[in-house]
Formats: structure tokens, C-alpha cells, sequence
């Protein structure tokens, strides 16, 4: 079977940071930093007041997310994102499921797989993101809640719309900690989504779906782990607000 390599792929999620002098500055950054577009996919999202703001000062070869949205058009859903904003905005991403909304916000799998289908119908692509918590982890629990995480997802979408989905192995212990999963740890996790999608979605879909790591990624870090076979990239959160992110993009290179 002939593959396609698939391509490395780094986001940048500034969660729930910035203003609009801070923003400029890294937007200045990233412009100026000739990031090699045609080798990286290179996405930032930056809070939903700044999207507009960001969309029209960046780069066009860089692309820009939300970090969330609602799985609806319009309508009275007071304090949500549309997608149909969102392409308005010419914002073609979105992040779903992030560990933080599953957590502080108590979005569930089935919720998450609905966003995600909807914004997928709409036309944006999107980084959906699972991951396992420290006490999953230590009870050896990772694969099956991976899994769980998963399943909804592939009962949503169809083959076709796999195409226009990033996976995002986040493991919720990892995030914000300084305490990186170790290469073997990350490639084992992401070595186990690939089999799952290519027993429960299809062979083709496991292949050509690109499987991200984010959790204390840095500079110091990004190389080893880009090297594991299964790693496609990143999901950057605090070192996408400062200058080595333009590194963390260029890890596989
Ligand atoms: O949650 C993350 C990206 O979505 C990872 O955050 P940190 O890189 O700050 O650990």
C-alpha cells in the first residue's frame, strides 16, 4: 500500500491570555518569523474577542482557530460562538473537546462529538482533543478512556469528514504541569488512537489522520518527541505565547 506522508502539523492555543498589545506583538512574531508553511501546518488560536483582530493582522499562510463552538447556526444561545462566525471572520478551525471545557466546563464525549460534527458540516476543520488524567493513567485506564473519548466521535462523522480532523492527544496530566509525557509515553498513546481508528473507523482514516501531542510542550522537548513515529505534531499552550513556539514549528525539520 502506497502512503502519503502525512503532514506535521503545530497549534498554538493561547487559551485564556493576551490583550490587544500582547497580541499584536506575537502576531508580529509569527510574521516575521517565515515559518516553512509548506513542510508545517501552522495554526494559532487566540481568545474568541481576538479572532478577528488576529485573522486580519496574521499572515494568511498561518491559520487561525477558535477554541471553541457551538453546534448551532444562531438563535438565543447567549455567549456562543457560531461557526457560521466564524467562517464570516475567514477562521476555517476549531478546537473541541478540549480537557479544560470537559473539565471546568462539564462538556462530555457525546457533546463534544456533536460540536464537532456540526462544525465539520459547516465547513471548518477541527482539532479535537482527548486525553487521559493522571488518576486514569496510574489506575492503567489510558486506552479505555481513549477509547470512550473516541467512540462517539466515530459514531458522528463520516469517513470523508476525518479529512478535515486533527486529533489531539492531550493527557490532562501533562497540561500546564512542566511534567511532559516522555516520547515512548506519547508515541505509545498515539501508536494505540491510530490502531483504534484503523479497527473502528477504517485503515485509510488511521493513516492519514494526523495525531498531535500537546501537554508542557517546549523548545527543550519538541525534537525527541517529533521524532516518534506516530507524533505529527503539537498542541502548544504556554510556549505558543512566546518566541520558541517559532522552534516548537520547525521541531521535525
Ligand atoms: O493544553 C494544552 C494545549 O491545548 C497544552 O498546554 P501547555 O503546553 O501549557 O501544557
Amino acid at each position: 500500500m502506497t502512503t502519503t506522508p502525512r503532514k506535521f502539523f503545530v497549534g498554538g492555543n493561547w487559551k485564556m491570555n493576551g490583550s490587544t498589545k500582547s497580541i499584536q506583538t506575537l502576531v508580529d512574531t509569527l510574521n516575521k518569523a517565515h515559518l516553512p508553511v509548506e513542510q508545517v501546518d501552522v495554526v494559532v488560536a487566540p481568545p474568541a474577542p481576538y479572532l478577528a483582530l488576529v485573522r486580519s493582522t496574521l499572515d494568511s499562510k498561518l491559520g487561525v482557530s477558535a477554541q471553541n463552538v457551538y453546534a448551532a447556526k444562531s438563535g438565543a444561545f447567549t455567549g456562543e460562538t457560531s461557526p457560521l462566525f466564524l467562517k464570516d471572520l475567514d477562521i476555517h478551525w476549531t478546537l473541541t473537546g478540549h480537557s479544560e471545557r470537559r473539565q471546568y466546563f462539564r462538556e462530555s464525549s457525546e457533546y463534544v462529538a456533536e460540536k464537532t460534527k456540526f462544525a465539520l458540516d459547516q465547513g471548518l476543520s477541527v482539532i479535537a482533543c482527548i486525553g487521559e488524567s493522571l488518576i486514569e493513567r496510574e489506575t492503567g485506564a489510558t486506552n479505555a478512556v481513549l477509547a470512550s473519548q473516541l467512540e462517539p466521535l466515530a459514531a458522528a462523522l463520516t469517513a470523508a469528514d476525518w479529512a478535515r480532523v486533527v486529533l489531539a492527544y492531550e493527557p490532562v496530566w501533562a497540561i500546564g504541569t512542566g511534567k511532559v509525557a516522555t516520547p515512548a509515553q506519547a508515541q505509545d498513546a498515539h501508536k494505540y488512537i491510530r490502531s483504534w481508528l484503523a479497527k473502528h473507523v477504517s485503515p485509510a482514516v488511521a493513516q492519514a489522520t494526523r495525531i498531535i501531542y500537546g501537554g508542557s510542550v517546549t523548545a527543550g522537548n519538541c525534537g525527541e518527541l517529533a521524532r516518534m513515529g506516530d507524533i505529527d505534531g503539537f498542541l502548544v499552550g504556554g510556549a505558543s505565547l512566546k518566541p520558541e513556539f517559532t522552534q516548537i514549528v520547525k521541531a521535525r525539520l
